[in-house]
C-alpha cells in the first residue's frame, strides 16, 4: 500500500520547491504529476504527446487515465518509500474519480498539503521561473489560474471537508514555508 500526500495549491504557489525540500530531508519520494507528464510529451513513440502539450499549453488538465498511469508506474518503479509527494495532483473531479478508482486498495493518502498563495504572487514567480516552460507565459497563466479556480480549488475544498487538508500560506520566504510544512509532516507521522 503506497502512502501518499497530494501537494496541490495554485501555479507558482511553490510545490515542486518545497517537495524537493522534503525528499531531500524527510524520506519522501516527489512525484511531479507535471514533470511525468512533460516526459511523457517528449518519450519517443508516445501516442499522447500531442494531447498533453495542448493540454499544458491550454492550462487545462489531462485525462485522469493518462495522468495517474505515469503517477502508478512511478511508484512501483521507485520501490519502498516512506511515502510519496504527489505534486500537482488530484487537479479535479475527474482527477480524483479516476484515482480513487484505479489506486483503490493500492494507495492511502496521509493528508493533502495546500500551499495557499496570492494569485499575484504567484503570477510573478511562473513569469521569472526561468524553466523555458511552454505554459509559462501571460496567456497559458491566465488559464491556468482559471482552470485552478474552477476545478482544482473544489477538490482542496473537498479535502477540507474530509479534514485531510494541512494549509500552509506560502507567500513567505521558501525557509520559513518550509519550516511549516515540517512541522505538519511530523504532527501527521506522529500520529500514525
Ligand atoms: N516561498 C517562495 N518565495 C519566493 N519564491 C519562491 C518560493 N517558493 C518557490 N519560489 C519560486 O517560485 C517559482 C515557482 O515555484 P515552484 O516550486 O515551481 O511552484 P509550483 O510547483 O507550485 O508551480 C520558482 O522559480 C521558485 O524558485
Ligand atoms: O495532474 C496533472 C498535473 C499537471 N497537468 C498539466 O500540466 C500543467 C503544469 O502542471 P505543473 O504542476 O507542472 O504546474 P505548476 O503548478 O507546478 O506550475 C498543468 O497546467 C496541466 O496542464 C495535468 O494536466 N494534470
Ligand atoms: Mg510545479
Amino acid at each position: 500500500m503506497h502512502n501518499v500526500v497530494f501537494v496541490l495549491g495554485p501555479p507558482g504557489s511553490g510545490k515542486g520547491t518545497i517537495c524537493a525540500k522534503i525528499q531531500e530531508n524527510l524520506n519522501y519520494v516527489h512525484l511531479s504529476a507535471g514533470d511525468l507528464l512533460r516526459a511523457e510529451r517528449q518519450r519517443e513513440g508516445s501516442e499522447f504527446g500531442a494531447l498533453i502539450e495542448s493540454h499544458i499549453r491550454n492550462g487545462s488538465i489531462v485525462p485522469v487515465e493518462i495522468t495517474c498511469s505515469l503517477l502508478e508506474n512511478a511508484m512501483k518503479a521507485s520501490g519502498d518509500a516512506k511515502g510519496f509527494l504527489v505534486d500537482g495532483f488530484p487537479r479535479n473531479e475527474d482527477n480524483l474519480q479516476g484515482w480513487n478508482k484505479q489506486m483503490n486498495g493500492k494507495a492511502f493518502i496521509q493528508f493533502v498539503l495546500f500551499l495557499s498563495c496570492p494569485v499575484p504572487i504567484c503570477i510573478e514567480r511562473c513569469l521569472n521561473r526561468g524553466q523555458g516552460r511552454t505554459d509559462d507565459n501571460e496567456e497559458s497563466l491566465k488559464k491556468r489560474v482559471e482552470t485552478y479556480n474552477q476545478q482544482t480549488f473544489p477538490i482542496i475544498e473537498h479535502f477540507k471537508k474530509s479534514e485531510l487538508a494541512r494549509e500552509v500560506k506560502s507567500e513567505r520566504p521558501v525557509d520559513e514555508v518550509y519550516a511549516d510544512v515540517v512541522n505538519v509532516f511530523n504532527e501527521a507521522n506522529k500520529q500514525k
